[in-house]
């Protein structure tokens, strides 16, 4: 196991093998293996990607265990960058998630783990990637809610999801919602709850990514409108980089996992991958 952020170690810390990494002044990171470890054992490395450069922290490292002769090198990176770039929307921009998986892929790994990518176009990017549901997350945020939910998917993306997550936890009730972006501008509009009256039912919302939040402030905002109950939300997930001062005046609590980086806020609930995989 090589746990390139120290804070991170979602598979345990059995066999880590320690390691020096920083930047160079010139701002390229950098790693120094330090370990004398069985070079043919296969080498799980995992890393969160919260910049390019962690992704280049990766490249490097994974150069330099071949070096040592590693010949099997599996990669757990829980949130898969520029995910949600899965197409172009507009003339003049990237495709994102592809640059990323062509990286990836070049490195010729012998597994690629990902945790509730954003869509289908991630796994069938990524050569041997393999996909871990939320199921388990939801099932904790439930038990951690304590009274029964209806389930709300917020977009079209959530809805394939959503009902398998229904089917794990025995077929809570789901309740579909719709929303617009405007793909020129990004901006959201149209939120469409499809339920006549929620009759005071509580709800959680159930999400990959939480980026600005806007998606379930305006969702928050048309399920009040349909007499929904107390409001929970469940993002796999957790940029939040508009912070919480909005999302806080609609939810209960707020769920996430420590995918992307640590969150530190009274009204939200972190629940570490390590415990749910
Ligand atoms: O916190 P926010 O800034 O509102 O962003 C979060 C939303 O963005 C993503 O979906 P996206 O809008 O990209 O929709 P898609 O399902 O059409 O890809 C994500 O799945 C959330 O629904």
């Amino acid at each position: 196991m090589l746990n390139l952020d120290p804070g991170f170690t979602p598979l345990g810390e059995k066999n880590s093998i320690t390691h020096k990494s920083f930047l160079f002044a010139g701002g390229e990171p950098h790693i120094k293996i330090t370990d004398g470890f069985n070079s043919a054992e296969p080498v799980t490395i995992t890393q969160r990607i919260n910049s390019f450069n962690d992704l280049g922290l990766i490249c490097i490292t994974v150069d330099a265990l071949k070096r040592m002769g590693v010949k099997e090198i599996n990669l757990f990176i829980p949130y898969f960058p520029a995910a949600r770039q899965d197409r172009v929307m507009v003339p003049g921009e990237p495709l994102s998630v592809k640059v990323y998986a062509d990286i990836i892929n070049a490195m010729a790994l012998a597994s690629v783990t990902v945790f509730d990518p954003h869509s289908e176009v991630t796994p069938a990017l990524l050569n041997n990637c393999v996909t871990v549901s939320n199921h388990q997350f939801i099932k904790e945020v439930i038990s951690k809610i304590g009274t029964e939910v209806k389930l709300i998917s917020p977009d079209g993306g959530a809805l394939k999801k959503i009902y398998k997550v229904s089917e794990f936890l025995g077929g809570a009730e789901v309740v579909e919602c719709s929303k617009s972006r405007d793909v020129k501008t990004g901006k959201l509009s149209g939120f469409k709850v499809y339920s006549d009256d929620l009759a005071g039912a509580d709800c959680l919302i159930v999400d990959d990514i939480c980026d600005g939040g806007g998606t379930f402030i305006g969702l928050a905002e048309a399920l009040k409108a349909k007499n929904a109950g107390k409001l929970y939300l469940a993002i796999s997930h957790g940029i939040f980089s508009k912070g919480f001062d909005e999302l806080g005046k609609y939810f209960e609590q707020i769920f996430t996992t420590d995918s992307i980086k640590e969150v530190d806020h009274v009204g939200v609930t972190q629940i570490k991958l390590a415990d749910i995989i």
